[in-house]
């Protein structure tokens, strides 16, 4: 395979990739043209958001793009073409360069290996065999949504689900908000807990969580955020520090009486900001620590 790689500026990106797809590439990635320079800038965008580039920008300032062809005949037949293409004037091509045949697929799963939570709990993806000291263990593959285990705010919510599930008198309704690939409520259904909504703003989370949920036997309910209905003993929120913060009303809402709020996302420096958005209705404390995150946790009286 070739690949062929073309420097072009911000609002042309969609065009070009979109007409290279139509120029038979098999696949086609953008990269900072100014990554690892004075002028590197990065981008943001919270999950179902448009990523953004200082204020309004959509993009990098200047991308370069990267096209997978099937042979160079076709490279650079695709190249001519879009050379030749009116109003195009800043597209550059910046080469041709031939790409080694790998085992894409070895080589992604070798990059997750089985995450421990405790000794006995842990997260395999399906390649793996469960380690021999693992007692409960989740089958989950990386995907679309977020939340593999590898996180350290992920792994702090598994870590407070395994210390204070109690299997004798397991949890009748758990709140997962903000589930991504639905980790936490899984975890909490592997542990016991039946009466489980895992919601979300973005619907490929949605449809992860519903498939990751049957791939390990358990069940819950996944939807859109309105379907968090009544109070709960467990409320997990996995989120960010901004999101958490206008959510304390709602998630607080969601809190039986007695029942517990665990928050992550947040890091150390957002502690106190975060401990004062919910003090209205829930003392926080400093639930566990990782890698300069922090889990929040409260009873809600
Ligand atoms: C950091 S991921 C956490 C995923 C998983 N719960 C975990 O612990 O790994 C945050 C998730 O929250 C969702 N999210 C962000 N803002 C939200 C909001 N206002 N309401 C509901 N979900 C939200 C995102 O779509 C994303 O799937």
């Amino acid at each position: 395979m070739v690949e062929l790689m073309l420097l072009a500026p911000a609002g042309e990106v969609e065009r070009i990739s979109d007409a290279l797809m139509e120029l038979d590439a098999l696949a086609v990635t953008v990269e900072d043209a100014d990554a690892d320079t004075p002028d590197e800038a990065p981008i943001f965008g919270e999950p179902g958001m448009p990523a953004t580039f200082g204020e309004q920008i959509r993009g990098w300032r200047h991308s370069v793009l990267k096209a997978l062809f099937e042979n160079e005949t076709l490279a650079t037949e695709a190249a001519t073409v879009l050379l030749a293409e009116e109003g195009w004037s800043d597209l550059h091509v910046q080469g041709l360069a031939p790409v080694a045949e790998q085992d894409w697929v070895r080589l992604t799963q070798s990059q997750f290996d089985p995450v421990r939570i405790t000794d006995t709990f842990w997260i395999v993806p399906s390649w793996h065999e469960p380690p021999a000291q693992a007692r409960r263990v989740m089958r989950l593959d990386p995907g679309l949504a977020f939340g593999t285990g590898t996180h350290p705010t992920t792994r702090m919510c598994l870590r407070w689900i395994a210390g204070h599930a109690d299997v004798a008198t397991p949890w009748p309704r758990v709140l997962d908000y903000g589930c991504g690939s639905g980790i936490l409520a899984i975890g909490a259904a592997l542990h016991g807990a039946t009466g489980i909504d895992a919601v979300d703003i973005d619907t490929a989370a949605v449809e992860s969580t519903l498939a990751n949920a049957q791939a390990n036997g358990v069940t819950l309910h996944a939807g859109l955020p309105d379907q968090a209905n009544g109070s709960y003993p467990v409320v997990l929120a996995n989120i960010l520090s901004a999101p958490l913060k206008l959510l304390a009303p709602l998630l607080c809402g969601h809190v039986e009486a007695g029942g517990s709020l665990v928050l992550a996302g947040i890091l150390e420096r957002q502690i106190d900001e975060l401990t004062e958005a919910y003090a209205p209705w829930i003392a926080l404390e400093v639930g566990d620590r990782e890698d300069g995150w922090v889990l929040l946790t409260g009873r809600r009286a």
